[in-house]
């Protein structure tokens, strides 16, 4: 269960948001909406613990969320708005250099984004669909349970949006939990909706 009691974010001067609370448990889903500039992103970068919270408490089942850091970030997966892969690395190799982290199996992660017809290109030369769904191929490898994305289905073709939506039931019904920033309509059937 993630649990997030009365988060608040500072950027600059400015406060961005404050007061924001909600629940997520197992299986769950929680789209996270809003204008331009609302402050989607600064949100999932504190759940990530990557940007400090100026008030409230991010809890994981009951305790301090980020009180082992290193423990938060095994749990969890962050798909920002960038793709984050190296440009000289193939598309397998990019798979590959995560999965030494993670575990899981490169071959499986890239058929659940039909990448296996790219898989020798070097990241550079990608399409920016295609650099999206490398991105999201990592998804595929070593569970973790908290999913956090930014804007995910920007780029992306009818079929690779059909493709994420399996990679996002599959796994709910394992108990994961998705949380995704989205201007944009997402396979995840009963989310439930925060906006900022
Ligand atoms: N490093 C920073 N310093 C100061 N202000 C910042 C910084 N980063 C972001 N902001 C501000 O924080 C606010 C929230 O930005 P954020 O990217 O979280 O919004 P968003 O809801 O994700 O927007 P979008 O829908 O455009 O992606 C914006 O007004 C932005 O200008």
């Amino acid at each position: 269960m993630l649990e997030a009691r009365g988060l608040a974010c500072l950027r600059g001067e400015r406060v961005i948001f404050a007061e924001v609370s909600f629940r997520l448990g197992a299986g769950g889903a929680l789209l996270l909406v809003g204008a331009n500039g609302a402050g989607k992103s600064s949100l999932l970068r504190l759940l990530a613990g990557l940007l400090p919270s100026a008030a409230g408490a991010l809890l994981w089942d009951g305790a301090d969320a980020l009180a082992d850091r290193a423990a938060h970030a095994a749990r969890l997966r962050y798909l920002s708005h960038q793709d984050a892969l190296k440009p000289a690395l193939t598309a397998r190799e990019n798979l590959r250099f995560f999965a030494r982290l993670w575990g899981g199996e490169v071959e499986a992660a890239l058929a659940a984004l039909d990448l296996a017809p790219l898989a020798e290109l070097p990241a550079r030369v990608l399409s920016a669909g295609q650099k999206r769904r490398l991105a999201l191929a990592r998804l595929a490898l070593g569970a973790a349970p908290l999913w956090l994305l930014d804007e995910p289905t920007v780029g992306l073709d009818a079929a690779a949006v059909a493709r994420l939506g399996t990679l996002l039931a599959q796994h709910r019904a394992t108990g994961g939990m998705v949380l995704a920033a989205t201007h944009l309509p997402l396979p995840l059937p009963g989310a439930e909706e925060l906006r900022l």
